[in-house]
């Protein structure tokens, strides 16, 4: 496929974000794609708004896996693209649009110039939310599939343009949703002492909820708490009876990640005593971390130096989340970041990534399946 094929299918895949679990549209769109491709190496099986693609290797002794997820964000864009999302308070603020384009890339290629191997191409719903690696994994298609290796990238917008970011061992965070609702008694603008109002305990557990990081994670460890998200209280004149307080938890280790647990809980019994509410904790979806198997990620390292022109950097784990982490639970492989270049950066309602960087990661991940897959 040309740039200029690639570049058109990163637009229409842009112009049409979905949420988790929603991407129907996306999913036609891969799917149309997909049966445009000579058929006679390909199995293609439907999974919820997902996809998985086999594409028969000439001499096979293993499969070869290669993940792109294709969820959007609820952000209502900005960046002025006279190829918007035409979905309203939607946008691709991931790069997901990018990574899908990436592996239809990949795939045609592969289809086109067959290696040895097997290449399985996982089209995953829901990375943002609810989260469909884990599911996808444990699917009969799967059971059916499992690749002996898998690989995924994500663009990184503070990276220069077709450069490669990766590292050894620990990738990405563990992370967790976090949902706090409050229930107390609402009541009268002018009659507080007859209520307990919630925007004043959100707001108070909002700022305890800092101390957490601060005063209970050794310095020397990582986490992150952030509320993304308060709502609560219905007009500006009564007090308020609930409130809601939605965020992520990130941290090195799921060790770490049980005592931040266990500390907010403590916080969050506090409020309920101090203020007089009923409390509840939802953790929605958790993220096993991405952790790259050493070997499988130096041998891509070594590749990257020795064998492509292409800039690598040994980069820092970084605090972001990635169900893809299950994948690697089971399947050797790696993640790595793709340098895009963007003044704004992920989850940015100005997100533009350098398309510049399809090309230089369309030809990277097909030179190394060509070298892992071909005797
Ligand atoms: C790469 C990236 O941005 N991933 C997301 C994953 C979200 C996980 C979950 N919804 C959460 O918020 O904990 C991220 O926010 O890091």
């Amino acid at each position: 496929m040309n740039t200029e094929q690639l570049i058109r299918i990163r637009r229409e895949l842009h112009q049409i974000p979905e949420l988790g679990f929603q991407e129907t549209k996306t999913q036609r769109y891969l799917l149309n794609y997909i049966h445009s491709l000579p058929s006679e190496r390909l199995e293609i099986k439907e999974w919820r708004t997902g996809i998985f693609v086999k594409v028969l290797g000439n001499n096979p002794t293993q499969t070869i896996g290669y993940r792109t997820d294709i969820d959007g964000l609820p952000i209502t864009e900005e960046t002025g693209y006279d190829f918007q999302s035409v979905h309203d308070g939607m946008m691709h603020a991931c790069g997901h649009d990018v990574h899908m384009t990436i592996a239809l890339g990949v795939l045609t290629h592969v289809v086109e110039n067959p290696i040895d191997d097997h290449v399985l191409f996982l089209f995953q719903p829901a990375e943002e939310g609810p989260g469909g690696a884990q599911p996808m994994l444990e699917s009969d298609v799967m059971k059916e599939w499992m690749p002996d290796f898998i690989m995924a990238l994500h663009v990184a917008p503070e990276y220069p343009v077709g450069a490669i970011a990766t590292k050894e061992g620990l990738l990405f965070a563990n992370t967790s949703e976090l949902y706090i609702d409050l229930k107390g008694k609402g009541g009268h603008a002018a009659y507080p002492h007859q209520a307990n109002d919630m925007v004043v305990a959100a707001c108070s557990l909002v700022s305890q909820l800092q101390s957490v990081v601060a005063r209970n994670v050794d310095p020397l460890d990582s986490a992150v708490i952030t509320i993304g998200k308060i709502t609560g209280g219905t007009v500006q004149n009564i007090i308020a009876e609930k409130a809601r307080l939605e965020g992520t938890i990130r941290t090195l280790s799921p060790e770490s990640m049980k005592r931040v647990k266990e500390r907010i809980e403590a916080l969050v019994k506090g409020v309920e005593v101090g203020y007089h509410c009923q409390t509840e904790i939802d953790y929605g979806a958790m993220y096993h971390q991405v952790y790259n198997h050493e070997m499988e990620t130096r041998a891509f390292m070594n590749f990257v130096e020795d064998e492509t022109d292409v800039e690598l950097i040994e980069c820092k784990e970084a605090m972001t989340g990635e169900d893809f982490g299950y994948l690697l639970k089971d399947i050797p492989g790696f993640m790595f970041w793709l340098g895009v270049q963007s003044e704004y950066g992920l989850h940015h309602s100005k997100l533009k990534p350098n398309e510049k960087a399809i090309d230089v990661a369309v030809s990277l991940v097909t030179q190394y399946m060509r070298k892992k897959g071909t005797r």
